[in-house]
């Protein structure tokens, strides 16, 4: 494992419950670094899909992990050097994502590209198993929630604001149907461990869950230097 003395936040959790906002903000404020590791799967889904490779072919799914071309170019998301930071955030990638994601074999392809990312000052990094498989020995471990509605409001407004058109009934339901898939699995299922803090966001701002994210973080610091 990658040098265990660099810091390291996980917020792991369900879909749209603002792991990704909250994770990048956090990051920011510490002048750490940010993973979201839900892209590395949503770049596997939109390179297989490109290839009209299913997601049940598990060995070409792989094969296509083990060879792909990734680059984070400032705020961007490439994929072959094509800036791909809109198509991976689509819902059906999201959903193939959470298909391939229980697949042992492709996991494992992905680890030590996730496990890279844990560089100095320290990292904090968003997605279903950062805290249990990828990050075991993370200095805070969050698992971030919200209620099942208020989680496809909040990825409503999101789509409605990109000019995605939605439906709230719809999105409820592929969030339950994409949760209880992801918690499901046996490799690596979306879980809440002993040692995570978890961290019910329905009913509050995102400032508020920043800064509860941050105070929980130097309480933990604090104590680490007693
Ligand atoms: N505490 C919060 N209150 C209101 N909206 C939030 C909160 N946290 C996140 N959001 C919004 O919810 C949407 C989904 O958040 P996102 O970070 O993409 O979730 P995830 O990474 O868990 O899928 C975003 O538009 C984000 O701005
Ligand atoms: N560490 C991770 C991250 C994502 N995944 C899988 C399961 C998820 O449904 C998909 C997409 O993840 P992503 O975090 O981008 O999805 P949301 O933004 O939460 O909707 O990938 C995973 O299995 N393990």
């Amino acid at each position: 494992m990658k040098n265990q003395a660099i810091p390291v936040i996980t917020l792991d959790g369900p879909s749209a419950s603002g792991k990704g906002t909250i994770a990048h903000l956090v990051a920011q404020a510490l002048g750490f670094h940010y993973l979201d590791s839900g892209v590395l799967y949503r770049l596997v889904a939109l390179a297989a899909m490109k290839h009209a490779i299913a997601a049940e072919d598990e060995p070409n799914i792989v094969a296509m992990a083990r060879c792909l071309n990734v680059s984070f170019v400032d705020a961007t998301v490439q994929l072959d050097g094509v800036d791909v930071s809109e198509a991976v955030r689509a819902e059906i990638c999201g959903e193939y994502a959470s298909r391939i994601a229980q697949y042992p074999t492709l996991r494992e392809v992905l680890l030590d590209r996730q496990r890279n990312f844990r560089e100095l000052p320290g990292l904090v990094t968003d997605g279903r198993d950062m805290g249990s498989v990828v990050f075991p020995d993370a200095t805070l471990k969050i698992y971030l929630t919200a209620d099942a509605e208020e989680r496809a409001r909040r990825r409503y407004k999101q789509l409605i604001e990109k000019g995605i058109n939605a439906n709230i009934a719809d999105l409820v339901a592929s969030l339950r149907e994409r949760d209880e898939r992801d918690s499901k699995r046996l490799a690596s299922p979306l879980q809440q461990c002993e040692d995570t803090h978890l961290l019910d966001t329905t009913g509050f701002s995102i400032d508020q869950v920043v800064n509860q994210v941050l105070s929980m973080y130097a309480d933990i610091s604090t104590t680490s230097q007693l």
